[in-house]
């Protein structure tokens, strides 16, 4: 039977926990966007509950892709030691997917894709905890200690399920206002910033670029004989072709280059630290690789060919968004001038 002052000295230490839960739920609650979300919450619960190692797994399951693109933008996640992503379907057999925390200072084979391989090899005991999002299982939040008492099994999971309940609810707010403002800002289709978003981007690359005085390129894209896909193939294969050329145009620029759809088949690519010469090897580079990768298409090769037009502001006396983009357009006429006409896909890609 516990003494009175033990369970004074038990609801004081209580109090004191639900009190730092508070701190951290108020902190987290109006945050803006996922990366900054997990940011704040792996470093508070680290540092309110003195954590040795605070990770969050994430399912690769589609419901995390904004999330996930929250963290890393329109590129490839990288892995890193506080935020995993694993396969659904390995965290939901581990897990048997317990919406409940689990604690474990034993076999953590069975839950090996669930934690990072820097920690695994110190971990003695670790809690899990569920995070419930539009009343799916998203991944986990996870607190691991270097001692195997921390998170036996027997005790109590209280505290950790009011805490798995906070970051779920948090969440789910902070992935709803994202969600908002990502739909406001991105083109539909391609999933790539909109217009509106090139022309904010440009102005504050500008600025930078005159603060810094370095150099900013731009690359307007337009798809040659676009019509010409629509009209052969169907809207759909347009639309595929659009997203192709969206997603290549991600994956062969580097990570703090920027890449627009301006509208119908024209992208642009802002490019900063970059001059000219720069960016016209980077587009000859994309077009040569389009030209070379043909869109496979219920079976046939769709052959892809882009013009382009690049200019950088050492080439301007005042540059600004609007003069950027003429120049770039100006230079795009002059190559799509020179390319051959075509007046059918068919005889130009050599199908028959
Ligand atoms: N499938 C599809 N087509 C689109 C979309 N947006 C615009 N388009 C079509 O894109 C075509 C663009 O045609 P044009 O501006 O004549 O360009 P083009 O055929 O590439 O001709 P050039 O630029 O001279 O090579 C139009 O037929 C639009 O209807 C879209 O989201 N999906």
């Amino acid at each position: 039977m516990p003494t009175v002052e033990e369970l004074i000295d038990r609801a004081r230490k209580n109090e004191e926990i639900a009190r730092r839960l508070f701190d951290i739920e108020v902190q987290i609650m109006n945050i803006g966007h996922c990366s900054d979300f997990f940011d704040q919450l792996l470093t508070l619960v680290a540092e309110k509950f003195n954590i040795e190692h605070v990770w969050v797994s994430l399912t690769d399951s589609p419901i995390n892709d904004h999330i996930l693109r929250s963290i890393c933008g329109d590129r490839e996640q990288e892995q890193s030691s506080a935020l995993h992503v694993m396969a659904t379907m390995d965290f939901l057999q581990a897990t048997q997917s317990s919406r409940e925390p689990i604690l474990i200072n034993d076999g953590f084979k069975k839950y090996r894709y669930l934690i990072p391989q820097a920690v695994y090899p110190k971990l003695g005991s670790m809690a899990i905890l569920p995070l419930v999002v539009d009343g799916k299982i998203i991944g986990s939040l996870n607190l691991g200690d270097n001692s195997p008492d921390r998170y036996e099994p027997s005790k109590d999971s209280f505290f950790l399920k009011q805490l798995a309940v906070k970051a779920s609810i948090s969440l789910a707010g902070v992935s709803i206002r994202e969600k908002i403002s990502f739909l406001a800002t991105r083109d539909p289709l391609t999933l790539l910033r909109n217009r509106r978003e090139m022309e904010e981007s440009l102005e504050r690359e500008l600025s930078r670029s005159r603060r810094h005085h370095d150099p900013l390129a731009l690359v307007f894209i337009d798809c040659d004989d676009f019509k010409l896909v629509n009209d052969t193939y169907g809207h759909d294969c347009g639309d595929l072709y659009l997203k192709y050329v969206a997603n290549k145009l991600i994956d062969m620029t580097r990570k703090g280059d920027m890449v627009f759809r301006f509208a119908g088949d024209e992208f642009v690519l802002v490019l900063p630290n970059q001059n000219t010469a720069d960016a016209e090897m980077i587009a000859g580079r994309i077009k040569d690789h389009l030209s070379a990768s043909p869109l496979m298409y219920r079976g046939l090769q769709v052959s892809v060919s882009i013009s382009y037009g690049s200019i950088s502001t050492d080439q301007l006396v005042e540059p600004t968004h609007k003069t950027l983009l003429k120049a770039a357009d100006e230079k795009l006429y002059q190559m799509k001038k020179h390319k051959p006409p075509r007046c059918s896909l068919i005889e130009a890609f050599d199908l028959h």
